[in-house]
């Protein structure tokens, strides 16, 4: 039998999914996606040739919905989806902060709920997509997320307790290594070399050392000393990150990350 798939809230995380669903051989026309905007919706059509709907229609019609929006207007999409919703609808959230709880008590008693947080190297098909079941989620809804989410990439299952932790590394993991990637440019600038190479430098250094860490099966630490020649130029660099705090400024930055997780759980931000 069919399955239809609906994602409410389609917007950066959202089409991202839609997308590698699409390549990984879910067909459009089992597809629905829910906007806020009728040129967004728009827009999605023409991409990707799904149906927009409303989200009481999504909700009416089809066996999964994926709730894509900001955990600050979840409750909204709650509230207007609970008429709606018919028992044992699985109900997958990909928003941060958001408990399975706080769907749960917003939608039909029973509603099984899975709380994903993935990444934008979703659009690459390179996203951890990070998965807890709610209080009714059964293995074969587990399943059904995992499906879906590894059209984008890996998952992995856990606790929800670990939700915001998850949250902190891998959902906005992306974002450090961007800044840092930044900053790196900024010091070729420095050093005098022109933008354009600065950043084909630094962007094939990370790449090679992304590949290096996931397929090498080395540890991090013996990847670095392996860069890092007595007397040389890394260990003076290194020196300099230590100088500044930068590891502890990392460990601070992600704690922060996952408190404000927490705090988003209220979904009122
Ligand atoms: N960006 C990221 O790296 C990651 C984000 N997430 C989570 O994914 C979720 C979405 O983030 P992201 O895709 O970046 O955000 P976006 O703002 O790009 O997407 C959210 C979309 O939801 C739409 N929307 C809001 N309310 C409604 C509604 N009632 N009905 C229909 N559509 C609605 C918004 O419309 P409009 O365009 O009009 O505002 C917007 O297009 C968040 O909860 C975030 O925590 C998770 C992992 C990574
Ligand atoms: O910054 C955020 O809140 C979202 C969740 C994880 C990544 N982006």
């Amino acid at each position: 039998m069919t399955q239809r798939v609906a994602v409410l809230g389609a917007g950066k995380i959202g089409e991202a999914l839609l997308s590698g669903m699409i390549r990984a051989g879910f067909s459009p026309t089992d597809l629905l996606v829910t906007t806020r905007r009728p040129e967004r919706a728009e827009e999605l059509r023409a991409r990707h040739g799904v149906e927009a709907v409303s989200n009481a229609e999504a909700a009416k019609t089809a066996d999964t919905l994926i709730l894509t929006v900001k955990p600050q207007d979840m409750g909204a999409l709650l509230d207007e989806l609970a008429p709606h919703v018919p028992a044992q609808r699985l109900v997958i959230s990909g928003a941060a902060g958001i408990t399975t709880a706080f769907i749960e008590q917003r939608l039909a008693e029973g509603t099984p709920v899975v709380r994903v947080m993935t990444n934008t190297p979703a659009v690459v098909e390179e996203a951890m997509s990070v998965i807890s079941a709610g209080t009714h989620a059964t293995e074969k809804h587990l399943v059904h997320t995992e499906e879906i989410f590894n059209a984008v990439g890996k998952s992995l299952r856990v606790p929800e307790s670990q939700q915001d932790a998850a949250t902190a590394l891998s959902g906005s993991g992306p974002a450090y290594f961007y800044y840092l990637v930044e900053a790196m440019i900024d010091a070729g600038i420095l050093l005098g070399l022109p933008r354009a190479q600065a950043h084909d430098l630094i962007v094939q250094a990370a790449t090679g050392a992304a590949v290096m860490l996931r397929d090498s099966g080395e540890h991090p630490v013996r990847l670095r000393e392996a860069v890092t020649s007595p007397a040389g130029t890394t260990i003076n660099a290194i020196r300099e990150l230590e100088k500044h705090g930068v590891r502890a400024a990392l460990i601070a930055a992600l704690e922060a990350a996952r408190d404000r997780s927490r705090e988003l759980a209220s979904g009122n931000g």
